[in-house]
């Protein structure tokens, strides 16, 4: 890949531990990247790189309780992030749901790809759209239902 893309990287605390694996095991990708993450969870990256020996630029936001998530939506509305990993415990309530609904809603909103598990994740690296120059994502569109544009539109997607 030519684009040195910036790469959020976020997991819930029960998911911590998959995340870690999850970068090991893409680490020769991730390695030509800027990670941004949130504060825990950019930490293990860190740490768990320099183990390794493997060098990454990581840039740790705050910790997802304290703002991270906010912080990671922000860069999402700037433009600021190509895709998203977020590694989310199902399984237990958080105490910031609200931000980590924003983050997930802003990504949708601003077409950023988001992969919330690891199969998704790898899926996701591993597009060849990533070098496709001619390839131009189809923005949301968000529109009242008007039934003549959709048939008009659906007309065009049809033929
Ligand atoms: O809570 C999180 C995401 O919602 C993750 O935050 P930490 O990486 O700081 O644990």
């Amino acid at each position: 890949m030519k684009k040195r893309l910036t790469i959020a990287l976020v997991a819930h605390d029960h998911r911590k531990a998959d995340m870690v694996d999850w970068c090991y095991y893409n680490s020769d990708f991730l390695a030509k990247h800027h990670l941004v993450c949130t504060g825990t969870t950019g930490h293990l990256i860190q740490q768990s790189f320099l183990d390794k020996g493997i060098n990454a630029e990581v840039t740790c936001m705050n910790s997802g309780p304290l703002g991270g998530d906010a912080e990671i939506a922000a860069m999402v509305v700037r433009h600021e992030i190509d895709l998203a990993v977020f590694l989310i415990d199902d399984l237990n309530p958080q105490p910031h749901e609200a931000d980590i609904m924003m983050l997930l809603r802003q990504c949708r909103v601003h077409n950023v790809p988001i992969a919330c598990n690891r199969y998704s994740a790898d899926l996701m690296l591993t597009s060849p759209l990533w070098d496709n120059e001619d390839y131009v994502p189809t923005k949301p569109r968000y529109e009242r239902f008007d039934r003549e544009k959709f048939d008009e539109l659906y007309g065009k997607i049809k033929s």
